[in-house]
């Protein structure tokens, strides 16, 4: 983890300092980090191009394109992007609840108001996808195995 974080740290030219790993994804690994001028704390998301195949690639330029384009709060802030040969990184705002599944693992069952604010926050979110002519096709709460394991 060590060498591939300074991996990051040098294909942004030093800007961010790599703080901790918060999350892998099929085909990236997201970085919390800190923008080295502002104290900014991000979400440093590496996307492996390796990993992506023509297909993915045109779906990570769309959802770049995407992001950069929307103002939501309910969905995830994309500040900039970067590219080195062999990764595309993406700074996003850095969401310090967790996901959904490490707060359900946390505070156990949710009460139905809490439920209903996730829900309609979800709502919101979805309504603009379509707005735009856009189906996610991958919500999740981003349940591993061994937390299904405990459920
Ligand atoms: N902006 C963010 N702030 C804080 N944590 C994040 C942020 N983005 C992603 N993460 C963490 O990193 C994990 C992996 O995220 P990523 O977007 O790479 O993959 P995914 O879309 O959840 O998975 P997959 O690509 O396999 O469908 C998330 O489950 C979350 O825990």
């Amino acid at each position: 983890m060590e060498a591939e974080s300074k991996g990051v740290v040098s294909a942004l030219k030093g800007d961010y300092i790599v703080i901790s790993e918060v999350g892998r994804g099929s085909f990236s690994t997201v970085w919390k980090a800190v923008h080295r001028q502002s104290g900014k704390v991000v979400a440093l998301k590496q996307v492996h191009l390796s990993r992506l195949n023509r297909h993915l690639k045109n779906c990570l330029d769309c959802e770049l394109n995407f992001l950069s384009s929307v103002n939501h709060p309910n969905i995830i802030r994309l500040l900039n992007a970067f590219q080195d040969e062999s990764c595309i990184f993406m700074v996003l705002e850095f969401c310090d609840g967790g996901n959904l599944a490490a707060y359900i693992r946390q505070h156990g069952r949710v009460e139905e108001q809490i439920a209903k604010r996730f829900m309609q926050q979800l709502g919101a979110a979805m309504k603009l996808l379509h707005s735009h002519h856009i189906i996610h096709r991958d919500l999740k709460p981003e349940v591993k195995q061994e937390f299904m394991e405990r459920w």
